[in-house]
């Protein structure tokens, strides 16, 4: 009966979705929902803006995407497979394909900025030659060469965030996600910030940045516009586009 159930949810959502939320809500503790009835697709390769005002719920939807928090309830696919089906051993494998740019950065302290931006690509084994070409580049395209060898302690905001989108993007995620990644940086630095991420989206990586920056959101014309208020996705008003439920089948 179960499997018959499963079968059913399967049928309505879109095969070819990368990401897949239905009826989402999500509480902490005994509080009320934070998020309530979260229902959307993305298709692989597409860029989203996710906006919407302080407190409305970008983090936690974030952070259900990059698998840091379970629904309260609903059901979530990544990659074709429902999150609350997977064995716990099979998750790390899962978030492996997600890059995940946090608003406070979350880098490890007692290693130098290339150290973190090789983590996700250690925690895959890649060889070290490997590593080291691969970490230069994203160095010298957030314009941190110089500072490689330095701890993060000793960085500017900025540059610190520039070393959390390194190390987001360094392993090339299926999906990218960003949580205000230009909150930190001058106009001119977020300029290229988004420009790298609408580059990588052209590799074909899905890109999602939450942002309270309506003017970032001209800067990708393709990108597809996603409103959250008091915990649920809005439909759009004035500028905003047609929110990623068009894609539905
Ligand atoms: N760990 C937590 N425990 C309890 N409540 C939380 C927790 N994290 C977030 N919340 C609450 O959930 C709601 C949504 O918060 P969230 O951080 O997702 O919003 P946001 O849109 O990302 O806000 P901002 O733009 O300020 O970062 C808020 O009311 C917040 O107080």
């Amino acid at each position: 009966m179960l499997e018959a159930a499963a079968h059913r949810v399967q049928r309505r959502w879109p095969m070819a979705a990368i990401v897949q939320f239905e009826n989402v809500g999500l509480r902490y503790g005994h509080g009320e929902e934070v998020l309530r009835d979260v229902s959307f697709s993305f298709v692989p390769g597409a860029f989203y803006f996710l906006t919407g005002a302080s407190g409305a719920g970008k983090t936690s939807l974030l952070r259900l995407l990059h698998l840091a928090q379970r629904p309260s309830r609903g059901a979530i696919r990544l990659f074709g497979t429902d999150v609350a089906a997977t064995p716990k051993a099979r998750m790390p494998l899962l978030r492996r394909r997600i890059g995940m740019v946090y608003q406070d950065f979350r880098l490890i302290a007692h290693l130098s900025v290339a150290d973190n931006i090789a983590l996700p690509l250690r925690i895959a084994a890649q060889h070290d030659d490997e590593i080291r070409e691969a970490v230069g580049e994203m160095l010298a395209w957030v314009g941190l060469a110089h500072r490689a060898e330095a701890k993060p302690e000793t960085l500017s905001g900025g540059e610190q965030q520039r070393v959390a989108i390194a190390r987001a993007v360094v392993a090339r995620p299926d999906i990218l996600l960003a949580d205000e990644p230009t909150g930190n940086v001058d106009d001119a630095m977020a300029d290229r910030l988004i420009q790298l991420f609408a580059s990588l989206n052209q590799l074909g990586t899905t890109v999602v940045v939450a942002t309270h920056d309506l003017h970032l959101l001209s800067r990708v014309p393709s990108a597809q516009m996603m409103r959250i208020a008091g915990g649920r996705l809005t439909d759009p008003t004035g500028g905003l586009r047609v929110p990623p439920r068009r894609e539905r089948a």
